[in-house]
């Protein structure tokens, strides 16, 4: 089964240009369980443009399903996951200034770090995940940081989907059969849509979850969150 988690990033950057608290996080995440996703995501950055420290703390009182933060393991970052204890953290590389994830961990270079911050999560029984591209060496260096799951970065699968060529997903397979190989668990994410996620379903074996934002938030505009979300667990049915 592959679980949807859907990342309320873009419901935080649309309350935080108004200053208010128009949508209520508290609110849309409830009814976004209630309409049948099974994980909630979010990922705070430094400057907290859309989730707020506050908000991962007061999340974590409300949410029934998975909790999955997402985020660059800075020391403020760190600290913030081991006081709220989600379901789930997931490292991400980025960068101060980038407007969105831009890429996977370099898994050998930053392996004796990776694994210092894995430990101390794994030590307070968060289930972690490091967010790579779909390259079998990253797999191999994410499975002896002693992570339990990778998150595959799918925007170049997206891009490519959307020109019509299929065959990008073939690194995503390879990288997914790698992964069941060195025992972790897969999770995907970034740009993952209503148009592809059922390719994407077909074609990587033991699919686990995974965290959809922008795309889901965009149609939602259009199609209503109710609707949307069981649009998405009907394409993660096979
Ligand atoms: C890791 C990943 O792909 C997502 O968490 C994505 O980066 C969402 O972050 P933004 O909402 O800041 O774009
Ligand atoms: N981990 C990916 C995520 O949470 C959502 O990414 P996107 O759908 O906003 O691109």
């Amino acid at each position: 089964m592959t679980k949807l988690s859907v990342n309320i990033n873009k419901l935080a950057t649309l309350r935080n240009s108004r200053g208010g608290n128009v949508p209520n996080l508290i609110k849309a995440t409830k009814d976004i369980e209630s309409f049948g996703a099974q994980g909630i995501t979010i990922h705070p950055r430094p400057d907290e443009r859309h989730i707020k420290y506050q908000d991962a703390r007061d999340l974590k009182a409300i949410v029934t399903t998975e909790f999955n933060i997402e985020g660059n393991p800075i020391q403020k970052f760190i600290d913030l996951v081991l006081e709220v204890k989600p379901t789930q953290v997931t490292l991400v590389p980025d960068a101060e200034d980038a407007i969105t994830s831009n890429a996977g961990w370099d898994t050998v270079k930053h392996k004796d770090f990776l694994k210092d911050v894995i430990t101390t999560f794994n030590k307070e029984g968060i289930r972690t995940s490091i967010f790579v591209d779909p390259d079998i060496k990253m797999v191999k260096g994410a499975a002896e940081t002693g992570a339990h799951r990778i998150e595959l970065y799918t925007e170049s699968f997206a891009h490519q989907y959307a020109q019509g060529n299929k065959s990008a997903i073939h690194n995503f397979t390879k990288a997914a059969l790698m992964a069941e190989k060195v025992e972790l668990g897969i999770n995907a994410g970034h740009d993952l849509s209503l148009e592809n996620i059922k390719f994407f379903k077909e074609q990587i074996p033991n699919l686990l979850e995974v965290s959809i934002g922008h795309a889901l938030i965009c149609e939602s505009l259009y199609l209503g969150l109710e609707n949307v979300i069981p649009m998405y667990l009907q394409r993660l049915t096979l």
